[in-house]
C-alpha cells in the first residue's frame, strides 16, 4: 500500500499587504495646488497605474512621494514607516524610481551605472574603501554578481561595458530600470517608461515590468500610452487637475465617462471645474494610440 503524501491544505487568499500608503498628499507651489489631497495604496504583487492629462500631478506626487518634494500635507508610508523627506532615505528604505527623462550616467558603461543604484545596499565605508581591504573588495564582488544577474534579467548583459551614452534610447531605458531594481527595492515606481519607444519596445517594457512584478517588486506607473497601462495594470488610477478622479480596474476605469471627459476637456454631469478644464489635445482613452508614439526620445 502506498501512503499518499499529504497535501497541504491550500493556502488560504490572504489579504494583500500594502506596501505603499499615501494619506491626504497635497502639494502647492505657491498660489498653485499640484496635488490635493491625495490618497493612493498600492499592495504587494500589484501593479498600480497613474494616469491623467498633461500637468495633472502624476510627477508632482511622484515626486513627493520619493522625497524629492516634501508634500505640504499629508503622509506617505511604505510597508507602514512613514518615508523620509530625503530621496536616498527612500531609496534606502525600499522605494526605486526612474525619471521620466533619463538620467543616466552617459559616459560610465552599463556595469557601472547598476553599481552606482548598488551604493544604497552597500555596508563599507568611505575608510574601507580608500584602503580596499577584504571586506571592501567581497562587497565590491557582490555588487557586480548582482549588478550582473539584473543586466541578465533586462537582457543587457551583453552590453556591460558599453557607454550608456552609446545604447539604444529603448535600452537605456531598460537601463534606468535595472539600476533602479540595483537597491532591491519592495516598490518600483516609473514615470513613463515608454516614452518614445516604438511598439516592440513597448511591448518588451510590458514584459518586463510583468516579470519585476513575479519577482516580488509592486510597482507603480505613470504613463500615456493607454493600451500599455490597461494590459498591464491591476488598477487605475486618475488624477485631473491634481485631485484623483477616478480610481478602479482598467475596465471601470476605461468606461467612466468622467475619464473620458477629463481627457477631452469636456465637462460631464456634477463637474465642478469644468470653466478651469485643462486645455490639452484629445487623448485616446481607447486604447489604440499612444499619445508619446509622436514623441522622439527624451534621452
Ligand atoms: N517645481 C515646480 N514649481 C512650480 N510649479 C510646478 C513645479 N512642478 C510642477 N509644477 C506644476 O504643477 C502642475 C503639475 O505638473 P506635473 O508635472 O506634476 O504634471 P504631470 O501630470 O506629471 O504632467 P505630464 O503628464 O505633462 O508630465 C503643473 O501645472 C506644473 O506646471
Amino acid at each position: 500500500m502506498t501512503t499518499a503524501t499529504p497535501t497541504p491544505p491550500a493556502a488560504e487568499a490572504q489579504p494583500a499587504a500594502t506596501v505603499l500608503s499615501a494619506t491626504g498628499v497635497t502639494m502647492r507651489f505657491g498660489g498653485l495646488t499640484a496635488v490635493q489631497n491625495v490618497d493612493l495604496t498600492v499592495n504587494s504583487g500589484e501593479i498600480v497605474g497613474l494616469i491623467g492629462p498633461n500637468g495633472a500631478g502624476k510627477t508632482t506626487f511622484f515626486n513627493c512621494l520619493t522625497g524629492l518634494y516634501t508634500p505640504t500635507e499629508g503622509t506617505v508610508s511604505y510597508k507602514d514607516k512613514v518615508l523620509p523627506h530625503k530621496s536616498h532615505l527612500v531609496t534606502q528604505a525600499g522605494v526605486a524610481r526612474t525619471f521620466q527623462n533619463i538620467r543616466l550616467f552617459a559616459n560610465m558603461t552599463v556595469l557601472e551605472n547598476v553599481l552606482v543604484g548598488r551604493h544604497t545596499r552597500t555596508k563599507e565605508g568611505l575608510l574601507s574603501a580608500l584602503l580596499r581591504g577584504p571586506g571592501f573588495r567581497r562587497a565590491e564582488n557582490q555588487s557586480e554578481q548582482r549588478a550582473m544577474e539584473l543586466l541578465e534579467f533586462t537582457g543587457l548583459a551583453a552590453k556591460r561595458d558599453h557607454l550608456a551614452r552609446n545604447l539604444p534610447y529603448g535600452e537605456q531605458r531598460k537601463l534606468e530600470i535595472a539600476r533602479a531594481l540595483a537597491s532591491d527595492p519592495g516598490l518600483l515606481l516609473l514615470d513613463e517608461p515608454t516614452a518614445g519607444m516604438n511598439p516592440q519596445e513597448t511591448r518588451a517594457t510590458q514584459d518586463l515590468v510583468f516579470a519585476i512584478r513575479d519577482q516580488g517588486t509592486a510597482v507603480l506607473v505613470i504613463e500615456h500610452d493607454m493600451r500599455f497601462i490597461f494590459n498591464l495594470c491591476d488598477r487605475v488610477a486618475v488624477l485631473v487637475q491634481g485631485r484623483k478622479l477616478v480610481e478602479g480596474t482598467p475596465d471601470v476605469v476605461q468606461s467612466d465617462e468622467r475619464v473620458v471627459a477629463a481627457y477631452l476637456g469636456t465637462p460631464y454631469e456634477g463637474d465642478t471645474s469644468a470653466e478651469t478644464a485643462p486645455e490639452d489635445g484629445p487623448e485616446d482613452t481607447t486604447g489604440t494610440t499612444s499619445t508619446k508614439d509622436t514623441e522622439g526620445g527624451t534621452a
